[in-house]
């Protein structure tokens, strides 16, 4: 074990380059950001060693996470919690201390939010970055910039900065990044918005930060009225509902049956519709003059949007959550019933029902119970920890050493182990190639879907690619030109899948960008697959597919399809 703490501190006397070039810059760190990566990996070394002598070294001790960003402990930051109900002004206050800020990072839960960020500080002349996983979009001169909390920077120095939907911190899969965003953003002032649930948590793991916390309460800044009646019938829809509800064939199905009464056509959201499509299917909702007045949609839409909603309606209150058929939580209910009647929007007063009377007693109930208090925050450990445990075992497959921390990681009750079983999935098959530690888990940590064959078909070929050749174009997986509109809803979901792949290339080659070399011509394959999306949505959607001669599918190249 000792070995390992020299020839770090040999590393770092001899050959910081050397550790860095191999692990850092194929993230696409910028030199200051490298700077910030190594004082980490330091800092770990010697956070893992005071104490404890040179003799004892356990990396998979996760007890003091705050540790891990050297940059903002140099801080006392103000943190200023911001909770309260839905629609109560939360963000909108963080929001405006953020546009006056001489610099800052907003970061979100959804590209949605990220985006709508952006274009209000962009609007006030406060120049604005957006920056996701699988975009960039930069402004000359922009100090401040809007990102979904996978990509926040905890390696620069703002004056503020903003994380909205804190409470997400306990969300089993995605938390970790919230998390990481809380205890490694370095701003004066650190504005978090979210739920009341979330406050005794963040208290108690801020205690170590010496960080100066205060707590600002809201209350909803227009009324929610749930309604004692079920909408029962579709002839019931009004121009301003939104129609929610859990399983994309639900979503069609309930498209199909408004829309065919001839009085209102739907916009629709759902999660596995691309980003950009969903920005436009609700941004058409929110325009008064388009004809497209009803809103169908899965909880998507459940978080922190603004959208011009008078009244919410559960055509269900049980969700399939991936194991079981359940009832929505009490935060679930909460913000989705919390997108109507925005505040500032058309529709003062939000209402609020369900499709069937059976249902309305658990509506009323969960808006009137609080939310349970959050008990710990989702944990991961960073690139540098893994890195470093490696070099103990060399022999181990990304798969073993991820493992070995799941089933041996020491944390403090303020925490939990995120729940990595897609992250194991990916190693499983990432680990048959021949690729070092850091390319794996850049591939582990890509946005691949597991459960869509396509999806993970295109990761593997991928991987495979740049395995052999290190450099991956894109035609050798996808033919442009061969797309076309779906006309069933196998092609449409088979669409969906396609932009997937596209959408992993794009983020890959923001990460891997000389062997990626085909970004602008994924991106624009990415445009056209979102636009045939929404031609069928607009002309298809509800209609009956017709039986007619089968169209080939040549989207993706055979070494893909025929694995699919
Ligand atoms: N002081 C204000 N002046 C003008 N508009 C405001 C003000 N406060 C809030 N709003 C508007 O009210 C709407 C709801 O505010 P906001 O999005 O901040 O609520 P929130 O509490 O963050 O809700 P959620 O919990 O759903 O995220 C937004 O459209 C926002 O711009
Ligand atoms: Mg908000």
């Amino acid at each position: 074990m000792a070995l390992l703490l020299l020839r770090n501190r040999k590393a770092s006397a001899l050959g910081i380059p050397r550790i860095l070039r191999d692990n850092v810059e194929p993230f696409g760190l910028n030199s200051e950001k490298i700077i910030g990566a190594f004082a980490s990996v330091d800092v770990i070394i010697r956070s893992y060693c005071s104490g404890s002598g040179m003799k004892k070294f356990d990396f998979t001790d996760l007890t003091r996470p705050h540790t891990w960003y050297p940059l903002a402990r140099k801080k006392v930051r103000k943190v200023i919690l911001h909770v309260g109900p839905t629609n109560s002004g939360k963000t909108h206050q963080a929001l405006s201390r953020l546009e006056s800020s001489s610099s800052g990072i907003y970061c979100g839960p959804l590209r949605l939010l990220a985006w709508e960020v952006a274009k209000r500080l962009n609007k006030a002349n406060v120049s604005c970055d957006l920056i996701t996983g699988q975009e960039r979009e930069e402004v000359d001169g922009a100090k401040h910039r809007a990102v979904t909390v996978e990509m926040a920077d905890v390696v620069s120095d703002y004056d503020c900065a903003v994380i909205d939907e804190i409470q997400m911190l306990g969300c089993k899969t995605r938390g970790f990044s919230f998390t990481r965003a809380l205890l490694g953003i370095c701003a004066n002032e650190l504005h978090l918005c979210g739920d009341p649930a979330a406050v005794p948590l963040i208290q108690q793991i801020l205690q170590v930060t010496g960080d100066d916390v205060k707590v600002q309460s809201y209350e909803r800044l227009s009324p929610l009225v749930p309604l004692n009646v079920p909408l029962g019938s579709f002839s019931n829809i009004q121009t301003g509902d939104c129609i929610v509800t859990f399983s994309r064939h639900a979503i069609y199905r309930l498209k199909k049956a408004i829309e065919s009464r001839g009085k209102h056509l739907c916009s629709i959201v759902y999660g596995s519709l691309p980003p950009e499509t969903r920005t436009r299917q609700a941004t058409r909702f929110n325009d008064a003059s388009s004809e497209f007045d009803v809103l169908v949609a899965s909880d998507a839409i459940g978080m922190g949007l603004n959208l011009n909603i008078s009244r919410i309606i559960f055509s269900t209150m049980k969700k399939f959550d991936g194991v079981e058929l359940r009832d929505l939580t009490v935060p679930e209910v909460k913000q989705i019933a919390g997108r109507a009647g925005r505040y500032g929007s058309k529709f003062p007063v939000g209402e609020v029902t369900c499709l069937d009377s059976e249902d309305l007693p658990l509506l009323h109930k969960s808006l009137l119970e609080p939310s349970p208090m959050l008990e710990s925050a989702g944990l991961f450990p960073n690139f540098d920890l893994i890195y470093m445990y490696s070099r103990l075992h060399p022999d181990s497959s990304l798969y073993g050493i991820l493992e070995h921390f799941l089933e041996n990681a020491k944390l403090s009750e303020n925490y939990f182990f995120a729940n990595c079983e897609e992250v194991l999935k990916v190693a499983t098959v990432i680990d048959q190639l021949p690729l070092r530690l850091h390319e794996k888990y850049l591939f582990c940590i890509s946005p691949v879907d597991m459960n869509d064959d396509i999806s993970s078909q295109g990761l593997t070929q991928f991987a495979t690619n740049y395995s052999k050749k290190g450099i991956v174009q894109l035609r050798e997986i996808f033919t442009p030109g061969t797309l076309q509109v779906p006309k069933t809803q196998a092609a449409l979901r088979e669409l969906e899948s396609i932009h997937k792949v596209l959408d992993l290339y794009v983020w890959l080659s923001f990460r891997l960008e000389e062997s990626f070399p085909d970004r602008e011509l994924a991106a624009s394959q990415k445009a056209i697959c979102s636009m045939l999306i929404e031609e069928f949505l607009e002309r298809l959607g509800w209609q009956k597919p017709r039986v007619k001669k089968v169209t080939p599918r040549p989207k993706l190249n055979s070494a893909v399809v025929s694995r699919c």
